[in-house]
């Protein structure tokens, strides 16, 4: 209790989390005040809670870790000048001289000590950060590899336009992207090494994941052989366990977010869209694309037709993106269930269905010759969910039972749906691998071995090839991005104009908490 507190603050009722008023002492509570009850406490409250917590924990620990390795190297100097005192016996001059070294050495120590804590005052900036090259191009900006200038470290850097994400309702989302990262800690998803800001930008640097993604790989192999999707499969869904274990669902799982690491394994990343809830422009944009769907008469294709299309739609390779997650590999529930509500982990589960069903088929269950066309094969997936059959030289392309048995109940209603690692597992499909599950579960705190060599192991000559990885400096490679750079074109052109009528940016406020150095980085060295 307060010390200042009117001794009948005892007998007030307390507000309760479910709102139930509980009186402390039932004998005077008719004379108490009127209870007062807290409304729940909304996400950006509890965001922020969750924040602060983080921050102190951070905060402390690093603080003590800073003193006790402050403390460390103070005693190891001053052993090692112990060890280096002349004996008593010695002349004047031997220890006029020594006097003068300790001196020298003391002085030298203390400006090593202070350019420690320099370094731990300064705030992270780009030019902390060597930009080597471009290598990806997201919705909202370019990833660039780079390297930390003082530490040598490798990373990915995510740079983001503040007013565009603000523009584009999208500050939650990456506010969501940088929680999610740092609290990462398995070998399955991509690590946030620093996140930092500045007037313009925001600014994540993840690990760099040399391999390129999973879309390059498919687009290259065509189809998979049954043992090599087997073993992505399994790892996909171990990713995407961790992932709803840290209790968010990702909603949006496709090829191009399987990131492939130095020794073949996956990593998961891109976690914008985890959130849970939509917000009201996600909203507008499902209902519109519902409402599509709905009325537009299905188109019967073949399965020969649609794997036509899709090489074709590959080879000219536009990399599109869409405000709610890839519709190719959207569960149905999430296209009809406009508020978000009531889906869940299995979503998910739904995604890598779809991946597997690529893998064996060489396109998407629901591909076809537009997006709308997409959106209305998810919302008929019942219709248009087909085995694929093959005769002639291709019958080696056809699913065997196992495979196609998967995939059914996976690309199912949600009730029905497999949607645990433990109830994937036992499944036909993984008949090979149960040895290589648990290899691939024991060893996730090796980020190298994981157990299980992949099919494909990136071959990478320095940390600067970025072989795997489109050319941003060739217009072939910078075709594929026309859509991204129009629609961005298109914001920043609204942007000037919004900024000449004095509509406001993004507000400061909006990115507090966005900070982020991971642990290594300050309780190492420094
Ligand atoms: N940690 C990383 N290591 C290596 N490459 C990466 C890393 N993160 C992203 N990339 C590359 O950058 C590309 C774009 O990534 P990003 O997460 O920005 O975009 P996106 O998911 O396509 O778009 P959006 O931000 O609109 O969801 C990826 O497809 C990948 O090729």
């Amino acid at each position: 209790m307060h010390l200042g507190a009117p001794a009948h603050a005892e007998n007030t009722p307390v507000a309760v989390a479910d709102n139930t008023s509980l009186p402390l002492a039932s004998a005077s509570a008719s004379a108490a005040p009127p209870a007062t009850t807290l409304s729940p406490p909304g996400a950006d409250t509890l965001r922020k809670c969750e924040l602060s917590k983080l921050f102190f924990l951070d905060h402390y620990f690093d603080l003590l870790t800073y003193l006790d390795a402050r403390k460390a190297r103070l005693a190891a100097f001053k052993r090692d000048m112990a060890a280096r005192t002349p004996p008593p016996s010695s002349g004047a001059d031997v220890l006029a001289t020594f006097e003068q070294e300790q001196e020298a050495a003391w002085r030298y120590f203390c400006g090593k000590e202070r350019a420690h804590l320099r370094k731990r005052r300064t705030r992270l900036r780009l030019s902390n950060f060597e930009l080597v090259r471009q290598i990806g191009q997201g919705g909202y900006g370019q990833v660039f590899l780079a390297r930390k200038r003082d530490t040598d470290e490798w990373c990915a850097v995510k740079k983001m336009n503040k007013h565009l994400l603000h523009r584009l309702h999208e500050v939650q989302h990456i506010l969501t992207e940088r929680d999610i990262l740092t609290r990462v800690g398995s070998p399955w998803l991509v690590k946030l090494l620093y996140a930092f800001q500045d007037m313009e930008s925001v600014y994540l640097a993840m690990e760099y994941v040399p391999g390129g993604d999973m879309r390059t790989l498919l687009n290259n192999s065509g189809v998979l052989r049954q043992e090599h999707a087997r073993l992505y499969v399994a790892e996909m869904l171990t990713a995407a366990d961790q992932i709803h274990r840290l209790g968010y669902i990702h909603r949006d799982i496709k090829p191009e977010n399987f990131l492939i690491d130095a020794s073949g394994h996956l990593k998961l990343t891109d976690f914008g869209l985890s959130r849970g809830k939509l917000c009201a422009e996600e909203i507008a944009y499902l209902q519109a694309r519902l409402e599509t769907a709905r009325q537009a008469p299905l188109v019967h294709r073949t399965v020969k037709e649609r794997w036509q299309i899709y090489q074709s739609i590959q080879r000219e390779e536009v990399r599109a993106f869409s405000l709610v997650g890839s519709p190719d590999y959207m569960a149905p529930e999430v296209l009809q269930d406009v508020g978000g509500r009531g889906y869940d982990h299995a979503v998910d589960y739904w995604s890598v269905g779809c991946i597997l069903f690529e893998c064996l088929a060489g396109f998407p269950p629901f591909a076809a010759a537009s997006s709308d066309e997409v959106w209305r094969n998810v919302y008929h997936w019942e219709t248009v969910l087909e085995r694929p059959v093959y005769t002639g030289a291709d019958a080696e392309f056809n699913f065997t039972d196992e495979a196609w048995d998967l995939v059914t109940r996976l690309l199912c209603h949600a009730p029905q749906r497999l949607a645990k690692l433990a109830d994937v597992k036992p499944h036909a499909f993984f008949s090979g691998l149960p040895a290589q599950w648990e290899q691939l579960r024991a060893d996730a705190t090796n980020p190298l071995s994981r157990g299980v060599t992949p099919p494909f192991v990136p071959r990478v000559a320095d940390p600067r090839d970025t072989r795997y990885f489109d050319n941003f400096e060739d217009p072939k490679d910078m075709a594929m991005y026309k859509e991204v750079h129009a629609r961005q074109a298109a914001h920043k052109e609204k942007e000037g104009a919004s900024a000449s009528d004095g509509t406001p940016g993004a507000p400061r406020s909006a990115f507090i908490g966005f900070t982020f150095k991971h642990s290594g980085a300050r309780s190492g060295s420094i």
